[in-house]
Protein backbone atom coordinates (compact mmCIF):
# COMPACT_ATOMS: atom_id res chain seq x y z
CA UNK A 1 0.00 0.00 0.00
CA UNK A 2 1.28 3.63 -0.41
CA UNK A 3 0.84 6.77 0.32
CA UNK A 4 2.46 10.13 0.85
CA UNK A 5 2.75 10.05 5.10
CA UNK A 6 5.85 10.85 6.39
CA UNK A 7 6.12 10.24 10.10
CA UNK A 8 8.44 12.68 12.27
CA UNK A 9 11.84 11.52 13.20
CA UNK A 10 11.31 13.15 16.65
CA UNK A 11 8.25 11.73 18.08
CA UNK A 12 7.68 10.39 21.30
CA UNK A 13 5.68 6.98 21.79
CA UNK A 14 3.51 6.65 24.88
CA UNK A 15 4.01 4.08 26.93
CA UNK A 16 0.37 2.17 27.99
CA UNK A 17 -0.79 4.20 31.04
CA UNK A 18 -2.53 2.28 34.35
CA UNK A 19 -5.84 3.86 33.89
CA UNK A 20 -5.74 1.98 30.64
CA UNK A 21 -7.84 -1.66 30.76
CA UNK A 22 -5.99 -5.44 30.17
CA UNK A 23 -5.92 -6.35 26.61
CA UNK A 24 -9.42 -7.48 25.82
CA UNK A 25 -10.96 -5.00 28.09
CA UNK A 26 -13.67 -3.01 26.76
CA UNK A 27 -12.99 0.67 26.37
CA UNK A 28 -15.85 3.41 26.88
CA UNK A 29 -17.52 5.15 23.82
CA UNK A 30 -16.10 8.97 24.02
CA UNK A 31 -19.37 10.66 23.75
CA UNK A 32 -23.19 8.59 23.42
CA UNK A 33 -24.13 10.43 19.86
CA UNK A 34 -21.24 9.63 18.12
CA UNK A 35 -22.11 8.63 14.83
CA UNK A 36 -18.97 5.95 15.33
CA UNK A 37 -19.41 4.48 18.93
CA UNK A 38 -22.35 6.12 20.56
CA UNK A 39 -25.14 3.87 22.09
CA UNK A 40 -27.74 7.32 22.13
CA UNK A 41 -26.74 7.60 18.23
CA UNK A 42 -29.45 5.20 16.34
CA UNK A 43 -28.82 5.50 12.77
CA UNK A 44 -24.58 5.42 13.27
CA UNK A 45 -22.36 2.41 13.25
CA UNK A 46 -22.28 1.53 17.08
CA UNK A 47 -18.60 0.16 17.34
CA UNK A 48 -17.28 -1.32 20.39
CA UNK A 49 -13.61 -1.32 21.30
CA UNK A 50 -11.44 -2.98 23.61
CA UNK A 51 -7.98 -2.53 24.42
CA UNK A 52 -5.63 -4.95 22.90
CA UNK A 53 -1.66 -5.65 23.46
CA UNK A 54 0.72 -2.64 24.26
CA UNK A 55 -1.05 0.91 23.45
CA UNK A 56 -3.01 -0.92 20.51
CA UNK A 57 -7.05 -1.09 20.62
CA UNK A 58 -9.28 -3.55 18.91
CA UNK A 59 -12.80 -2.17 17.10
CA UNK A 60 -15.46 -4.33 14.59
CA UNK A 61 -17.74 -3.21 12.30
CA UNK A 62 -20.12 -5.77 10.43
CA UNK A 63 -20.96 -4.19 6.97
CA UNK A 64 -24.74 -3.76 6.66
CA UNK A 65 -26.08 -4.03 3.75
CA UNK A 66 -27.19 0.14 4.82
CA UNK A 67 -23.41 1.01 4.28
CA UNK A 68 -23.38 -0.49 0.80
CA UNK A 69 -21.18 2.50 -2.04
CA UNK A 70 -20.33 0.39 -5.31
CA UNK A 71 -22.78 -2.67 -5.88
CA UNK A 72 -22.05 -5.15 -3.04
CA UNK A 73 -19.29 -3.52 -1.25
CA UNK A 74 -18.90 -1.08 1.51
CA UNK A 75 -18.79 2.28 1.19
CA UNK A 76 -15.34 4.38 1.43
CA UNK A 77 -16.86 7.31 3.41
CA UNK A 78 -17.97 4.34 6.02
CA UNK A 79 -14.86 2.88 5.65
CA UNK A 80 -12.84 5.79 6.60
CA UNK A 81 -15.45 6.75 9.44
CA UNK A 82 -14.55 3.31 11.51
CA UNK A 83 -10.99 4.44 10.60
CA UNK A 84 -11.36 7.55 12.19
CA UNK A 85 -13.28 6.56 15.04
CA UNK A 86 -10.43 3.98 15.70
CA UNK A 87 -8.05 5.88 15.73
CA UNK A 88 -9.24 8.51 18.15
CA UNK A 89 -10.27 5.66 20.37
CA UNK A 90 -6.30 4.54 20.22
CA UNK A 91 -5.36 8.28 21.29
CA UNK A 92 -7.29 7.30 24.77
CA UNK A 93 -4.02 5.98 26.05
CA UNK A 94 -3.03 9.97 26.29
CA UNK A 95 -5.75 10.72 28.96
CA UNK A 96 -6.57 14.17 26.90
CA UNK A 97 -8.95 14.51 24.06
CA UNK A 98 -8.48 15.04 20.50
CA UNK A 99 -10.06 16.03 17.09
CA UNK A 100 -9.16 14.48 13.94
CA UNK A 101 -6.74 17.08 12.02
CA UNK A 102 -6.15 14.35 9.06
CA UNK A 103 -7.04 11.45 8.02
CA UNK A 104 -6.02 9.38 4.90
CA UNK A 105 -7.26 5.88 3.51
CA UNK A 106 -5.68 3.26 1.01
CA UNK A 107 -8.20 1.30 0.00
CA UNK A 108 -6.47 -2.45 -0.95
CA UNK A 109 -9.44 -4.96 -2.00
CA UNK A 110 -13.30 -4.41 -1.96
CA UNK A 111 -14.92 -5.14 0.96
CA UNK A 112 -18.18 -7.20 0.49
CA UNK A 113 -21.01 -7.02 2.42
CA UNK A 114 -21.93 -9.03 5.71
CA UNK A 115 -17.81 -9.03 5.96
CA UNK A 116 -17.05 -8.54 9.84
CA UNK A 117 -14.16 -6.28 9.88
CA UNK A 118 -11.45 -5.94 12.51
CA UNK A 119 -9.78 -2.84 13.00
CA UNK A 120 -6.35 -2.19 15.16
CA UNK A 121 -4.84 1.03 15.31
CA UNK A 122 -2.00 2.60 17.68
CA UNK A 123 -0.36 6.08 18.55
CA UNK A 124 2.84 6.10 16.61
CA UNK A 125 4.11 9.01 18.55
CA UNK A 126 3.43 12.44 19.41
CA UNK A 127 5.19 15.52 19.47
CA UNK A 128 3.79 19.10 21.22
CA UNK A 129 -0.21 18.71 20.39
CA UNK A 130 0.53 16.57 17.35
CA UNK A 131 -0.80 12.77 17.89
CA UNK A 132 0.16 10.51 14.48
CA UNK A 133 -1.72 7.26 14.48
CA UNK A 134 -2.03 4.49 12.26
CA UNK A 135 -4.66 1.25 11.58
CA UNK A 136 -5.44 -1.39 9.39
CA UNK A 137 -8.43 -3.24 8.56
CA UNK A 138 -9.16 -7.27 7.87
CA UNK A 139 -12.15 -9.20 7.49
CA UNK A 140 -12.47 -11.76 10.14
CA UNK A 141 -15.59 -13.35 9.28
CA UNK A 142 -17.39 -13.76 6.34
CA UNK A 143 -16.76 -15.49 2.87
CA UNK A 144 -13.76 -13.10 1.61
CA UNK A 145 -12.01 -13.59 5.68
CA UNK A 146 -8.46 -13.75 5.41
CA UNK A 147 -5.16 -12.37 7.49
CA UNK A 148 -4.89 -9.80 4.61
CA UNK A 149 -5.02 -6.53 5.37
CA UNK A 150 -7.56 -4.97 3.12
CA UNK A 151 -7.36 -1.23 4.06
CA UNK A 152 -5.22 1.16 5.90
CA UNK A 153 -5.27 4.30 7.37
CA UNK A 154 -3.10 7.13 9.44
CA UNK A 155 -4.32 9.98 11.11
CA UNK A 156 -2.84 13.40 12.58
CA UNK A 157 -5.02 13.74 15.80
CA UNK A 158 -4.31 17.19 17.95
CA UNK A 159 -4.51 17.32 21.23
CA UNK A 160 -7.31 19.74 22.61
CA UNK A 161 -8.43 21.47 25.90
CA UNK A 162 -12.01 19.85 26.91
CA UNK A 163 -13.51 23.18 26.58
CA UNK A 164 -12.90 23.14 22.54
CA UNK A 165 -16.45 21.87 22.72
CA UNK A 166 -17.92 24.61 24.64
CA UNK A 167 -19.11 26.87 22.06
CA UNK A 168 -21.02 23.79 20.27
CA UNK A 169 -22.96 22.57 23.56
CA UNK A 170 -26.06 24.67 22.43
CA UNK A 171 -26.15 22.53 19.20
CA UNK A 172 -26.26 19.11 20.88
CA UNK A 173 -29.41 17.43 20.49
CA UNK A 174 -31.08 16.15 23.44
CA UNK A 175 -29.51 14.96 26.88
CA UNK A 176 -26.42 12.81 25.62
CA UNK A 177 -26.15 9.66 28.37
CA UNK A 178 -22.11 10.14 28.54
CA UNK A 179 -20.22 11.75 29.38
CA UNK A 180 -21.81 14.40 30.14
CA UNK A 181 -20.11 17.60 27.71
CA UNK A 182 -19.52 20.36 29.92
CA UNK A 183 -16.59 18.34 31.81
CA UNK A 184 -15.90 15.58 29.63
CA UNK A 185 -12.49 14.56 28.34
CA UNK A 186 -14.25 13.86 25.13
C1 LIG B 1 -7.57 20.45 14.46
C2 LIG B 1 -7.65 21.85 15.06
C3 LIG B 1 -8.06 21.79 16.54
C4 LIG B 1 -6.25 22.46 14.94
O1 LIG B 1 -6.33 23.81 15.24
P1 LIG B 1 -5.40 24.45 16.39
O2 LIG B 1 -5.73 23.88 17.71
O3 LIG B 1 -5.51 25.95 16.25
O4 LIG B 1 -3.97 23.92 16.02
P2 LIG B 1 -2.77 24.67 15.30
O5 LIG B 1 -3.21 25.29 14.02
O6 LIG B 1 -2.09 25.53 16.33
O7 LIG B 1 -1.83 23.44 14.94
C5 LIG B 1 -1.16 22.69 15.92
C6 LIG B 1 -0.19 21.81 15.17
O8 LIG B 1 -0.93 20.87 14.38
C7 LIG B 1 -0.61 21.02 12.99
N1 LIG B 1 -1.85 20.81 12.25
C8 LIG B 1 -3.08 21.29 12.54
N2 LIG B 1 -3.98 20.85 11.63
C9 LIG B 1 -3.29 20.08 10.76
C10 LIG B 1 -3.65 19.35 9.59
N3 LIG B 1 -4.92 19.28 9.17
N4 LIG B 1 -2.69 18.67 8.94
C11 LIG B 1 -1.41 18.69 9.37
N5 LIG B 1 -1.00 19.37 10.48
C12 LIG B 1 -1.94 20.05 11.15
C13 LIG B 1 -0.06 22.43 12.87
O9 LIG B 1 0.81 22.53 11.74
C14 LIG B 1 0.70 22.56 14.18
O10 LIG B 1 1.91 21.85 14.09
P3 LIG B 1 3.25 22.26 14.91
O11 LIG B 1 3.05 21.87 16.34
O12 LIG B 1 4.31 21.44 14.25
O13 LIG B 1 3.43 23.73 14.71
C15 LIG B 1 -8.65 22.74 14.29
O14 LIG B 1 -8.20 22.86 12.96
C16 LIG B 1 -10.03 22.15 14.31
O15 LIG B 1 -10.77 22.31 15.28
N6 LIG B 1 -10.41 21.44 13.23
C17 LIG B 1 -11.65 20.70 13.22
C18 LIG B 1 -11.43 19.32 13.88
C19 LIG B 1 -12.61 18.44 13.66
O16 LIG B 1 -13.73 18.86 13.77
N7 LIG B 1 -12.31 17.15 13.34
C20 LIG B 1 -13.34 16.20 13.03
C21 LIG B 1 -14.13 15.75 14.23
S1 LIG B 1 -13.15 15.13 15.57
C1 LIG C 1 -9.33 10.55 23.21
C2 LIG C 1 -10.81 10.55 23.19
C3 LIG C 1 -11.39 9.89 21.97
C4 LIG C 1 -11.70 10.86 20.90
C5 LIG C 1 -12.22 10.17 19.68
C6 LIG C 1 -12.44 11.16 18.60
C7 LIG C 1 -12.92 10.51 17.35
C8 LIG C 1 -13.72 11.49 16.62
C9 LIG C 1 -13.88 11.14 15.21
C10 LIG C 1 -14.57 12.28 14.47
O1 LIG C 1 -15.53 12.85 14.99
O2 LIG C 1 -14.17 12.60 13.36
Amino acid sequence: MSGTWTLPDDLEVPIRPDFFPAPGGDLPQHWSKCFGCGDDQPTGIAMRFTAAEGIEVAGRLTVESRYQGGPGVIHGGILTTAFDETQGIACMVLGSPVVTGHLQIDFARPIPLGSVLEFRARIDGTIRRKVYTSAEARIVEGPAASDEVVATSRGLFLRIKPEHFTPMAEFVDGVPTMPSFGNSTL
